[in-house]
């Protein structure tokens, strides 16, 4: 017998962006639905085959999606609410216009997208499936099935990828016309009969295997949900193909008393993000059948394995399992991770050794299973050469950062004055109407920008003409805030591709990549720059900017920063220093950006922190440490400013009602968040709790290309003010317009500005 490999899922997006280019060209109606189906079934096939190529044992299908595969598990169990499926659209249309909305008003569609929310601790966005007692669940197209054949017909055997049921509803929401109070898991009788037909489909096909994805057990709530598993799996495993049951993202933790019973051939386990739990794991599952996967090879990192380690822990649980009970695996989907390193030509063969991405990844976990069992490679020794360089590297080390860092104090955390004192200066010196408009920062980054910047970075355009380039942006985009009759300006952030790796690629201590694009929401992108030694700021990074949009008017302007937090969680971080170091060294250099723009005359500095919820540990138990040091260093780098500079925040991401009390702690003078889907719960919070300074909550989803009515808006907002006090009400997008055209954005503001301006005259 012998220990096999297995890999959780892979990148969908296909090695050079296929999918977005494909999906974006059908939306912009260029291409047909089949020319979308030829590309995408392109992008399937490359994939299974460069994984079935490394030798990995078990290789994943069903997980391929063009949008989003949560999405796709509302739409194989028919959980499709009726806006849609009574909109006379295709399937393939139904499915878009669930993930981004749809408007085409000549033909009396309106319809808006279903909300997306942040996939644990991850990036990565899933939309939300909306549940009720109406919900008329039953099995549509089975892209399991469909997935799996497809390979098969390429002569790769796949191990389907199933959301499971109790993870599907546990992260569902009450649809509208549900009663009040309703739990879309009470659902779960009517839903499981759905899965039985699925699984015994897979079964009947000759699937030897599935994968059931249940990370709802790593969270608080799965440990309440003993006896609904106990069921399901019961169940299920009466008429499955055999089932590995994974559980990635975090610790077991009490869910591990029944998960250990449950009647399936497998588990699996997160040991990079949860090693602590690996000796507690072993045991209780020692004396049961069970099959133990090993995640051991991170699909949130992009640090190659150290393989010999692995090695040595999977021979642990082979000790006590022996070997056919153990799986070595990818800790997660490797969604996470950019497709490969083997596209990279600008990094260093020193950087090149310390890196793997998803089609690396699956290297190491076949080669990890050659060497368990008995053939220890050329691979093999390579790693242990590399990793030991790696090792090396990491004892550099910027002895001016860590030292400033050593000597912070209580006071450099904590502005001069209170928000009383610095309001009253901030009157003053911005000179603000009533309900302030604003925008939180990007504006349209049309084709030319990019095509601009594209060219810059080959070296056909020159850094002067690249710099006119943008700074012809910068003007069009106040001119038009001007026209538009918008009161506290933004540059636009044209020079920005993207908001994390633009700061990345000006600070010390990152490199970057040119093709590693991981996806985070629908067909949008991003390439997470990568944090290899201590991080420190060579001189400003986005001064020129804000004071040459400055110079361009005489409405106050505000300068824009990503926040220390946002920074670290949407970069790859390094392995070797614990988050909080990489943060606070962030907050510094941030810090004395804060210092120069307040220099230069800015009169409102913007820093987005709208990572600092998804980056909650998972459990409640880890909380405390984490809003402690993450709280410090968004102070840190703002605590700078003067009393009459206007320190603003934002948070597109606000399931803040658990949390509030480290939002308030933040200290901001004025808080933008995303609460376009009107929750009034939070903005309630925002009352309860006692926050008195400015709040401007999100009043259209600038993530769907439909324009919003200003009778819409007015609408919030007088819903709004039944709570929160007129005097400290900014009007605003509930996030940047950086993925919108312009069309939209130019009708959008407008209603927006005419929303503001009804406000004024109606609470004078
Ligand atoms: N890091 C990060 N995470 C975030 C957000 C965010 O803004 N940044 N916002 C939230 C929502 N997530 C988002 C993620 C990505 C994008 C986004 O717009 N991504 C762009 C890419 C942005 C970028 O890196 N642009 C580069 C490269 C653009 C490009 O594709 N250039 C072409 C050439 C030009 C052309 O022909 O179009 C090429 O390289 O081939 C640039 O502008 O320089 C995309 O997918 O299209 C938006 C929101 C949450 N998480
Ligand atoms: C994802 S938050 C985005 C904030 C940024 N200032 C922007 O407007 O794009
Ligand atoms: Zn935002």
């Amino acid at each position: 017998m012998a220990t096999k490999s297995a890999v959780l899922g892979f990148p969908r997006i296909g090695p050079n962006r296929e999918v977005k280019k494909a999906v974006e060209s059908y939306w912009a109606f260029k291409t047909s639905a089949e020319d979308l189906e030829a590309a995408v079934k392109q992008v399937r096939k490359q994939r299974w085959q460069s994984i079935a190529d490394k030798g990995v044992d078990s290789i994943p299908s069903g997980d391929f999606t063009l949008y989003d595969h949560f999405l796709d598990a509302a739409n194989v169990v028919n959980a499709i609410p009726e806006r849609y499926t009574k909109s006379g659209l295709s399937a393939l249309d139904i499915a878009f216009a669930m993930g981004r909305g749809r408007q085409q008003l000549d033909k009396g569609i309106d319809l808006h997208a279903m909300e997306m929310k942040k996939w644990f601790d991850s990036n990565y966005h899933f939309v939300v499936p909306e549940i009720s007692p109406s919900t008329q669940f039953k099995l549509n197209k089975n892209k399991y099935l469909d997935e799996y054949n497809e390979a098969k017909e390429l002569g790769i055997t796949t191990r389907p990828v199933v959301i499971g049921p109790i993870t599907f509803l546990a992260l569902s929401k009450a649809a509208r016309d549900a009663p009040a109070g309703y739990e879309p898991l009470s659902a779960l009788d009517s839903l499981l009969p759905v899965y039985v037909e699925l699984l015994q489909q897979l079964k009947d096909a000759g699937v030897e295997h599935v994968q059931i994805d249940e990370p709802v057990l790593v969270q608080d709530k799965g440990e309440s949900l003993g006896a609904e598993f106990a069921k399901v799996y019961k169940k299920l495993s009466e008429v499955s193909p055999k089932i590995t049951l994974t559980t990635y993202f975090g610790r077991l933790g009490k869910s591990l008393d029944f998960v250990k019973d449950l009647p399936v051939y497998a588990v699996h386990i997160d040991l990079d993000r949860a090693a602590q739990q690996f000796d507690e794991v072993v045991a209780a599952v020692k004396p049961t059948k069970l099959v133990l996967s090993l995640g051991l090879v991170s699909g949130r990192s992009i640090w190659k394995n150290d393989l010999k380690a692995s090695k040595e822990k999977a021979e642990k649980a082979i000790a006590e399992l022996g070997q056919d009970r153990v799986v070595v695996s990818t800790s997660s989907s490797l969604l996470h991770t950019p497709v490969t390193l083997t596209s990279e030509t600008r990094l260093t063969d020193e950087q090149m050794s310390w890196l793997s991405f998803a089609l690396e990844k699956c290297d190491e976990v076949a080669v990890l299973a050659k060497a368990l069992n008995g053939n220890t490679t050329e691979a093999f020794e390579k790693n242990t050469k590399d990793i030991a360089a790696r090792r090396e590297f990491e004892r550099n080390s910027d002895s001016a950062v860590r030292d400033r860092l050593a000597a912070i104090t209580e006071k450099d955390l904590k502005r001069s004055e209170e928000f009383p004192a610095r309001r009253a200066a901030q009157v003053e010196y911005l000179g603000l109407p009533k309900f302030p408009t604003t925008t939180i920062g990007s504006f349209p980054q049309t084709k030319e920008i990019r095509v601009a910047r594209a060219k810059f970075n080959k070296g056909e355009l020159s850094k002067e003409d690249y710099e006119k380039a943008m700074e012809q942006e910068v003007e069009t985009v106040v001119r038009f805030q001007e026209k538009c009759g918008l009161d506290l300006l933004v540059h636009g952030e044209p020079e920005r591709n993207d908001m994390v790796q633009y700061f990345g690629e000006q600070l010390n201590g990152f490199i970057f990549t040119q093709l590693g694009w991981v996806q985070s929401y629908g067909s949008r992108y991003v390439r997470p720059p990568i944090i290899v030694s201590d991080v420190s700021r060579s001189g400003p990074m986005t001064v020129r900017w804000s004071k040459y949009a400055d110079s361009l008017t005489k409405s106050p302007m505000k300068g824009m920063l990503t926040g220390p937090v946002t920074i670290l969680n949407w970069s790859f971080p390094r392995a070797d220093a614990s988050r909080e170091v990489q943060c606070k060294q962030l907050a510094l250099a941030l810090r004395d950006e804060v210092a120069d723009l307040e220099a230069a005359g800015i009169k409102a500095i913007q820093v987005d922190e709208p990572a600092i919820r998804e980056g909650l540990p998972l459990r409640k138990a880890d909380w405390d440490n984490y809003l402690e040091w993450a709280v410090a260093s968004f102070r840190l780098s703002t605590a700078v400013a003067e009393s009459k500079t206007q320190i603003h925040s934002h948070f597109c991401y606000s399931d803040f009602n658990d949390i509030f009390a480290h939002i308030k702690a933040l200290d901001t003078d004025v808080i933008s968040i995303e609460a376009s889907k009107a929750d009034m719960k939070l903005i309630q919070t925002f009352k309860n709790e006692g926050y008195n300074s400015g709040i401007g909550p999100g009043l259209y989803d600038i993530h769907s290309p439909r324009v919003p009515s200003e009778e819409e808006m007015k609408e919030k907002v007088k819903t709004m003010l039944e709570i929160l006090d007129a005097n400290n009400f900014f009007i605003n997008p509930d996030c940047g317009l950086k993925t919108r055209g312009w069309t939209e954005t130019e009708q959008s503001l407008n209603n927006l500005v005419g929303t503001a301006k009804w406000a004024r005259a109606t609470y004078a």
